[in-house]
C-alpha cells in the first residue's frame, strides 16, 4: 500500500508523523495532506515502537455514486479524505468533483491509483462487472492494496469478486451496510463486514466516517448472509404494513391515527414512522427503490433455500414486489409496494 499522505479530521486515534502534535485548523472541504506513516511497510512499521500509529490507506477510491454511494463518497470527502471517484454515468461525479474528488474514467484507472477501493454497485450484476469485466477494478488491483465491496448482493457473488481481486494479490472486505439515504446522509450506516480482518482494520477509519457502527462476521459470504437476513425481514415487515394500513382505511380507520398508534406500541419502527404518512399520502420518494428491495427478497430466498430454510411469509413478500415492479414502481421508494395490494382491488 501507497504512503498515506490523507488526513481525514474525524479519525481521533492516529498518529501524523511531520504534523506539529496539535493538529492544525482544519477546513472540513479541503482535504489535508499531512505526512502520515505508513504501516504497510514492514520497515517503517517494525521501526515505530515508540508511536502507536496505525496504517491508513492514503487515496480512496469510489465506484458507483447512487443514492447511497453519493453521500457515502461526500462524507469521506468532507472529512479531508483524498477521494477518487467513477460512476458508469458520469455526470453523476460531478457534483463530487466540485468538492474537491479526483476523477478517473474507469474502475481499472481508480483502482490503480488508489489504496483502497470502495464499490456500491446496484446488484450482482453489477458488481461483478465493475470489478471483474472489462477495465474493471480487479485489472488495477495488485498486492498492498485494498478493494471493500459495499453493495448488496448475494454470498456466491461476493465469493466470485473475493478470488478475483484476492487473485491480484490484493486484500478483499464484503461491507454491505444497513441504513438507508439519510443514515447514508448522516454518517450513520451500520457496516456488515466479512473477508480479509486485515484490509477491515486497515479501512475501520474509514466506515467511522461513513457509519456509526460496523461488525466484522468471518469469511466472505457471512456479510452478504447478514444483509440479506436483515432486508428479508424488512421487506416483509413493509408488505404487512402496507396491508395494515389499507385495511384500517376500508373499516373507516384513519391510517394516520394506525401510524401513531404503532409508532407507540411494541412493534414501532423507525420505518413505520418515516415512511407511513406518505404511504397514506401515496407518495413514495425513492430512499431505497423498490427494484433493490424486490432483489434482496430474491436474494434472501436463494439463501433460505440453499439451506431448506421455509421462508413463506418472505416468499408473499416477494410477490407483493414483483407485482408493484410489474405496476412500473421500480424505482419509486419500496414502501410503493402498497399500491400492489390497491391494483389487486
Ligand atoms: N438505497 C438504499 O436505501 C440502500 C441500498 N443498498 C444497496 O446498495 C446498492 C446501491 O443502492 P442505491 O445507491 O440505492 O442504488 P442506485 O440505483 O441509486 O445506484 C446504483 C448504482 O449502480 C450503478 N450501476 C447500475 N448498473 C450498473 C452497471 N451495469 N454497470 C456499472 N454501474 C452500474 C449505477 O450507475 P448509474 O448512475 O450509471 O446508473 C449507480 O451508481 C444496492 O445494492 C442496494 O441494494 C443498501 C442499503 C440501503
Ligand atoms: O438495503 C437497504 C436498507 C434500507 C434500510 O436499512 O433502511
Amino acid at each position: 500500500m501507497a504512503m498515506c499522505s490523507t488526513f481525514c479530521p474525524r479519525i481521533p486515534h492516529y498518529s501524523f508523523l511531520g504534523a506539529t502534535p496539535a493538529i492544525r485548523s482544519i477546513s472540513p472541504s479541503s482535504p489535508f495532506r499531512l505526512s502520515v506513516r505508513a504501516l504497510s511497510s514492514p520497515a517503517q512499521s517494525s521501526s515505530s515502537s515508540s508511536s502507536p500509529a496505525k496504517e491508513i490507506p492514503g487515496r480512496i477510491g469510489f465506484l458507483g455514486l447512487g443514492i447511497m454511494g453519493t453521500p457515502m463518497a461526500h462524507n469521506l470527502i468532507k472529512a479531508g479524505c483524498d477521494v477518487t471517484v467513477w460512476n458508469r454515468t458520469k455526470s453523476k461525479c460531478d457534483p463530487l468533483i466540485s468538492l474537491g474528488a479526483q476523477y478517473k474514467s474507469s474502475p481499472e484507472e481508480v483502482a490503480a491509483t488508489c489504496d483502497v477501493t470502495f464499490a456500491m454497485l446496484a446488484d450482482p450484476e453489477s458488481a461483478v462487472d465493475v470489478a471483474c469485466g472489462k477495465h474493471g477494478a480487479a485489472n488495477g488491483m495488485s498486492s498492498g492494496k485494498g478493494y471493500v465491496d459495499v453493495s448488496t448482493v448475494d454470498g456466491a457473488t461476493s465469493k466470485f469478486i473475493s478470488g478475483r481481486i484476492q487473485g491480484t494479490g490484493a486484500l478483499f472486505l464484503e461491507a454491505p451496510v444497513s441504513g438507508s439515504k439519510k443514515p447514508a446522509e448522516d454518517g450513520q450506516l451500520i457496516f456488515l463486514t466479512a473477508g480479509d480482518k486485515a484490509l477491515y482494520e486497515m479501512v475501520a477509519p474509514f466506515l467511522d466516517i461513513m457509519g456509526k457502527s460496523k461488525f466484522y462476521l468471518g469469511d466472505v459470504g457471512n456479510g452478504a448472509a447478514m444483509k440479506l437476513v436483515v432486508n428479508m425481514i424488512m421487506g416483509s415487515m413493509m408488505a404487512s404494513f402496507s396491508e395494515g394500513l389499507l385495511l384500517s382505511e376500508k373499516v373507516g380507520l384513519d391510517p394516520n391515527i394506525l401510524v401513531e398508534v404503532v409508532s407507540q406500541g411494541a412493534i414501532s419502527a423507525p420505518m413505520y414512522s418515516v415512511k407511513g404518512p406518505s404511504m397514506v399520502r401515496s407518495q413514495y420518494p425513492a430512499a431505497f427503490p423498490l427494484k433493490h428491495q424486490q432483489k434482496d427478497l430474491r436474494l434472501a430466498l436463494g439463501l433460505a433455500e440453499s439451506v431448506s430454510q421455509s421462508t413463506p411469509i418472505a416468499a408473499a413478500a416477494n410477490e407483493m414486489y414483483k407485482v408493484a415492479k410489474s405496476h412500473g414502481l421500480s424505482d419509486q421508494d419500496f414502501s410503493a409496494v402498497i399500491e400492489a395490494l390497491k391494483a389487486k382491488q
